[in-house]
């Protein structure tokens, strides 16, 4: 039997709209063993980047408890969970986050300088060969398209072999044949490293793809089978 690599239980979370309380995630609880790649899908707006963002302690929830592993990730303060999350946590962000200062190899390797990991020369070549990268290597994050910018970030979330991925719409940027590359190479990864990977994707496709895919529905997750 798999362990639980996070257990979120009794999440909460609303925001103030116009002096108006707008709940958005109510009572939620979800436990995903390690190794399990899931999909969660679900209506724009429906609260799917805010959940990633609370699994990931970039946003605390109103109540309930996010764990990982033996860490209660809603307990640390802000610089433990800062820390915390560079170390064990990838995340590829909706919008890429990539440093502009940075060329495109820094911001690769960044994960590795602030965690102080050695640098792993063929898993740097494997990740830029499979995202077909290595053009770009010496260029600015301004200077990238979107679909370009998303691989980097790919390759920037996977660098340091976390434990868990968390992935906002990883090929929303991308054309049907390079995101159906770029998501391979994420589930080969994730399978090659037993990570654990939640990816927020309105591509059903992709989704039926993952172990399980949960649907965010009036602020709580139902399992739901596809086709
Ligand atoms: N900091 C915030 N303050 C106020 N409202 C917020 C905040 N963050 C998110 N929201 C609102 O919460 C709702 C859910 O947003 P979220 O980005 O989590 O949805 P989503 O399911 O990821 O959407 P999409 O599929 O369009 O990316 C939206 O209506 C958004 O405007």
């Amino acid at each position: 039997m798999s362990a639980h690599l996070l257990a979120l239980s009794h999440i909460s979370k609303s925001f103030a709209e116009q002096h108006q309380h707008h709940p958005l995630l109510r009572d939620l609880s979800l436990c995903v063993n390690q190794g399990e790649v899931i999909a969660l899908i679900g209506a724009s707006g429906s609260g799917k980047s805010t959940l990633l963002n609370i699994i990931a302690g970039i946003e605390l929830p109103d109540t309930g408890m996010v764990s990982i592993e033996q860490t209660v990730l809603n307990q640390l303060s802000e610089t433990d969970r800062t820390a915390f999350r560079r170390q064990h946590v990838g995340f590829i962000f909706q919008f890429f986050n990539l440093l502009p200062t940075l060329s495109v190899k820094e911001n690769i390797l960044l994960p590795l300088q602030l965690n102080q990991l050695a640098y792993d020369q063929a898993f740097f070549e494997l990740l830029i060969n499979s995202t077909q990268i290595e053009q770009l290597l010496y260029r600015y994050p301004d200077d990238l398209s979107g679909g370009e910018q998303q691989r980097v970030a790919l390759c920037r979330a996977l660098i340091h072999r976390p434990r868990l991925v968390l992935a906002d719409e990883p090929t929303g940027s991308l054309d049907n044949e390079t995101a159906d590359q770029v998501f391979a190479l994420l589930l080969n990864i994730a399978h090659q490293e037993q990570q654990t990977l939640i990816l927020a994707t309105h591509n059903l496709q992709l989704a039926s793809q993952t172990d399980r895919v949960c649907r965010l529905v009036s602020g709580k997750v139902t399992e739901q089978s596809l086709p």
